[in-house]
C-alpha cells in the first residue's frame, strides 16, 4: 500500500471511440485508469453521431470506475489535486440553456453530411477570408457547418434558436455544463481556445468570437461558450457529482492539444501525431500563427493562463484507427485491432494493393470533398492480409503527404527530424516501423502513449500551481522512448509514395454534384 503525501492530477479524455479517466502520479505515471468505448451512430452513408447522455454517463463510469481502482490501491482522493478534461474536437452538440434539454445527437467532426451547405458556402467567395481569421479551411470537419445543417433539419433546435436560447458547445463544453458547477455553484457555459479555435466563429488572432463568422453562417443569435486559458484557475469550477465530487478543475484543451502537451513539446518546432480513430500531426509554431499554402490547419496548440497563446500548424487525417474499427467491425478481417499488425507483417508487402480510406473524404493535405473509400489493385493474389497492410499504409502516407506539405512551406522552414508518436495505433510496433519505412525518419514512441490524458492532467496541474514551468516537467514521462528507424532505400520510399499519390489522384471525383446534394430524410 501507497503511504506518504503525494499530489496526484487526474483526466478525463472523452475520444472519438472511447472515453477513458486517469489518476497520474507527479511522474506523470498513470496509477488508475478506466476505459469505456461507446456506440458510433451511423443513419447515413458518411453521417457520424454519438448520443448526448451516452458521453455523459461513460464519463461518469470512467471516474466511478478509476476511483475506485484508485480508493483500493490505497490512495486517498484528497490528494487528487486538480482535473483535466480533454475531448476530441469539432464534434458539435446544441441544448436549450433554460433546461439542459438536448436537441440534436452530437454530430461527430468526421460527418461528411453537410458537403453540399460547404459546396454552397463556398461560392460565397468568403473562403480566404475565413480562412485567415480562424485558420480553418472551409470543409465538413469544424463546428459552424454541423449547426447550420442541424437547425436547417430540427425545428426543435430552430424554434429554440429563434427565441434565443440556443446553447452550442463542443464536447468540453457538453461534459463542464453536465458535470460541473462554477465556484459560486453556477452552471457552466465554457470553453477553451484550443477548443474554441475548431469552431469556425472564432478568431485566433484576436482570440475572440467574431461577429462576420456568426453572421456569414446565418448564427447570431446562437448563444457561444465563453472562452478560457486551457490551464486556468477559475473558469471550470469544479465536479459536481460523483465520488471526485469538489474537484477542482483547472485544465481544458482538445485531445490534439493536449497530446501535444503531453509530449512536451512546447517549443516552437517541436511535432507529435497522434494515431486515434483520426490521425492528427500538429507542429509547434510557437506565439505566431502561420498561415500554410499546402492544406495544412492553423490552430491554437494551447495557452496557459497568463500566457499568450502557442500556436500549431496541423495536418489533420479523417481516417486512421477508425480504418482498423472498419475491418475489425465491417468486414471481420480481424477479431481484435492488435490483429493487424501481426497480419499485415506476415507479407512482404501490400502485393500492390493500396486502399484510399476517404470514408468520408479526404482531409489534409488534399481536402476532396468528392473521395470515397477505394482500394486499387486487387488482384487474384491479393489476401487479407495484404489488406491489413495497405491499410495501415494508408494513415503512414497521409503523415508522409502532411511532412511534405510542412517541410515544403516557404513560411517556417521547417525540418521534421524525428516523429514523436502516440494514440491507439501507435500501440502496435508493425505499425511504427510501416510508418518508419514510409516517411524514412525515425519515429519515437514514449512507453506512457496516454499523453493526451496527460497533457489533460499537466494543463491542470499549471492551474494550482503543480508545477510552474515546463522545466518542472523534465522527470514526466521521459522513461524507455522506442526509437523505430526506416529500413527502405530512398528510391523504394518514392516509387510507393507515387503509388499512393496516383491512387489519392484516381479517387478523386467519384462523387459526383448530385450524390453531395442528396438529402437524407432526417
Ligand atoms: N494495436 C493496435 N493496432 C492498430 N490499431 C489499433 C491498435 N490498438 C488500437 N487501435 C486503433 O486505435 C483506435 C483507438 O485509438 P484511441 O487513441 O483510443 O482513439 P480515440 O481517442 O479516437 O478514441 C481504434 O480505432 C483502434 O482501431
Ligand atoms: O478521437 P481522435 O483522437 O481521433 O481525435 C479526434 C480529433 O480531435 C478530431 O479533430
Amino acid at each position: 500500500m501507497e503511504t506518504g503525501f503525494r499530489k496526484f492530477t487526474a483526466a478525463i479524455d472523452q475520444g472519438t471511440t472511447s472515453t477513458r479517466f486517469f489518476i497520474f502520479d507527479e511522474r506523470g505515471e498513470p496509477v488508475a485508469k478506466h476505459q469505456e468505448e461507446f456506440d458510433q451512430i451511423y443513419p447515413h452513408a458518411g453521417w457520424v453521431e454519438h448520443d448526448p447522455s451516452v458521453l455523459i454517463k461513460s464519463v461518469e463510469n470512467c471516474i466511478e470506475v478509476a476511483t475506485g481502482k484508485f480508493v483500493a490501491s490505497g490512495y486517498n482522493t484528497q490528494d487528487i489535486c486538480a482535473l483535466g478534461i480533454t475531448n476530441q474536437r469539432e464534434t458539435s452538440l446544441v441544448w436549450d440553456i433554460r433546461s439542459g434539454e438536448v436537441l440534436y445527437n452530437a454530430v461527430v467532426w468526421a460527418d461528411s453530411r453537410t458537403a453540399h451547405i460547404v459546396r454552397q458556402l463556398k461560392l460565397e467567395g468568403a473562403a480566404n477570408r475565413i480562412l485567415s481569421k480562424t485558420g480553418l479551411p472551409l470543409s465538413t470537419y469544424p463546428s459552424a457547418v454541423k449547426v447550420k445543417w442541424i437547425l436547417e433539419h430540427s425545428k426543435a433546435a430552430r424554434d429554440v434558436y429563434e427565441a434565443g436560447y440556443l446553447a452550442f458547445g463542443t464536447v468540453d463544453t457538453w461534459l463542464l455544463y453536465n458535470l460541473a458547477e462554477g465556484h459560486s455553484g453556477e452552471r457552466l457555459h465554457v470553453t477553451d481556445v484550443t477548443n474554441a479555435s475548431r469552431t469556425l466563429f472564432f478568431d485566433i488572432n484576436t482570440l475572440e468570437y467574431d461577429p462576420f463568422l456568426t453572421e456569414f453562417f446565418g448564427l447570431e443569435k446562437l448563444l457561444l461558450p465563453k472562452v478560457a486559458s486551457s490551464s486556468n484557475s477559475r473558469a471550470y469550477g469544479v465536479l459536481s457529482r460523483g465520488p471526485l465530487k469538489g474537484l477542482r478543475i483547472t485544465g481544458c484543451l482538445g485531445d490534439q492539444s493536449a497530446a501535444l502537451v503531453g509530449q512536451k513539446a512546447f517549443e516552437q518546432g517541436m511535432a507529435k501525431n497522434t494515431y486515434g480513430t483520426g490521425c492528427f500531426m500538429l507542429y509547434n509554431t510557437g506565439n505566431q500563427p502561420v498561415l500554410s499554402r499546402n492544406g495544412l490547419l492553423t490552430t491554437i496548440a494551447f495557452q496557459f493562463e497568463n500566457r499568450p497563446p502557442v500556436y500549431a500548424l496541423e495536418g489533420s487525417i479523417a481516417v486512421a484507427g477508425s480504418a482498423v474499427k472498419f475491418l475489425r467491425d465491417n468486414l471481420g478481417i480481424i477479431r481484435e485491432a492488435n490483429e493487424i499488425g501481426e497480419l499485415a507483417m506476415s507479407v512482404q508487402d501490400s502485393g500492390g494493393v493500396v486502399f484510399v480510406t476517404a470514408f468520408a473524404g479526404l482531409f489534409a493535405p488534399y481536402w476532396v470533398d468528392d473521395a470515397q473509400g477505394t482500394i486499387f489493385g486487387i488482384t487474384n493474389y491479393t489476401k487479407k492480409e495484404h489488406i491489413c497492410r495497405a491499410t495501415i499504409e494508408a494513415t503512414c502516407f497521409q503523415t508522409k503527404a502532411i511532412m511534405d506539405a510542412m517541410e515544403k512551406g516557404w513560411y517556417s522552414g521547417i525540418t521534421i527530424k524525428n516523429l514523436a508518436v502516440d494514440g491507439g495505433m501507435s500501440n502496435s510496433d508493425e505499425c511504427m516501423q510501416l510508418q518508419a519505412d514510409i516517411i524514412g525518419i525515425d519515429v519515437d514512441r514514449p512507453a506512457m502513449r496516454e499523453t493526451t490524458a496527460l497533457g489533460a492532467a499537466i494543463a491542470a496541474g499549471f492551474g494550482v500551481k503543480l508545477w510552474l514551468s515546463f522545466d518542472d516537467l523534465r522527470g514526466v514521462n521521459s522513461r524507455n522512448h522506442r526509437k523505430f528507424s526506416a529500413q527502405t532505400t530512398p528510391t523504394q520510399r518514392t516509387r510507393r509514395f507515387r503509388q499512393w499519390e496516383r491512387a489519392v489522384a484516381m479517387s478523386k471525383g467519384w462523387l459526383t454534384s448530385e450524390d453531395i446534394d442528396k438529402e437524407y430524410d432526417d
